[in-house]
């Protein structure tokens, strides 16, 4: 399994405004998105190109252009959807699936209740938004399912990891590849990250 943690000035800003338990819903939307363009930049760094010529107003030149069809984009409901917004903004052809997963509260384990998955994953880079890998049960499950559909080339991107769910995940599904802003440091006893930010879908959506 691959694991790149972006190590940068601006990631470690905006995670700590993030991470305020006096952050304002606005503004942690706001910042999530932000953090996620940064992420999103990490994560299709190696989206295979191919050269084109192509002519400026001055003369013909060499350039290199994205070679694979459109990406995939598959946030996981609810808290994933924050971090489509960045994405689609560098990808907007990308297609976008949805996958509706909650933890249950009491045994942690992911209860699935929705999927729309576009065609041809077999084809295209998949990357799975979730802001939080807690236990790694829900992204264990969504690549689980994205590979039972036919998806070869998978990636994660998530804000914030714990130890714990990288280590269900290099179990589960070695091939991988994790983009992640900070790895914290453990899990409480309710399967939530220490420090972590709270109920990332509760404070994106005002439910809390
Ligand atoms: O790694 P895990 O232990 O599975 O926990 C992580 C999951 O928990 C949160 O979702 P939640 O169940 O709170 O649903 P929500 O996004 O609708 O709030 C989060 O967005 C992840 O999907
Ligand atoms: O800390 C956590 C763990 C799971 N889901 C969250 O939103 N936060
Ligand atoms: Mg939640």
């Amino acid at each position: 399994m691959t694991i790149h943690v972006v190590d940068h000035p601006l990631v470690h800003h905006k995670l700590s405004l993030i991470r305020d338990r006096k952050t304002p819903g606005i503004l942690f939307r706001a910042l999530i998105e932000e953090v996620g363009l940064i992420l999103a930049a990490e994560a299709t760094r190696t989206l295979p190109t191919e050269s084109v010529v192509v002519e400026t107003p001055l003369e013909r030149t060499g350039s290199l252009r994205l070679k694979s069809l459109d990406p995939v984009l598959v946030p996981v409901l609810r808290a994933g959807l924050g971090l489509l917004p960045p994405f689609l903004q560098l990808m907007p052809t990308a297609k976008v699936g949805h996958l509706g997963l909650y933890r249950d509260h009491d045994s942690l384990v992911p209860v699935p209740y929705y999927r729309n998955f576009p065609p041809l994953l077999e084809a295209r880079p998949v990357f799975i938004l979730d802001p939080m890998l807690a236990t790694g049960g829900s992204a264990s499950e969504a690549v689980r399912q994205l590979k039972t559909a036919g998806a070869v080339n998978l990636s994660l991107v998530s804000l914030l990891a714990a130890p714990e769910g990288l280590e269900r995940l290099q179990r589960d599904h070695p091939d991988l590849t994790i983009v992640v802003g900070a790895v914290d440091r453990q899990l409480n006893d309710k399967g939530y990250i220490l420090p972590g930010l709270g109920d990332a879908g509760d404070r994106l959506f005002g439910t809390v």
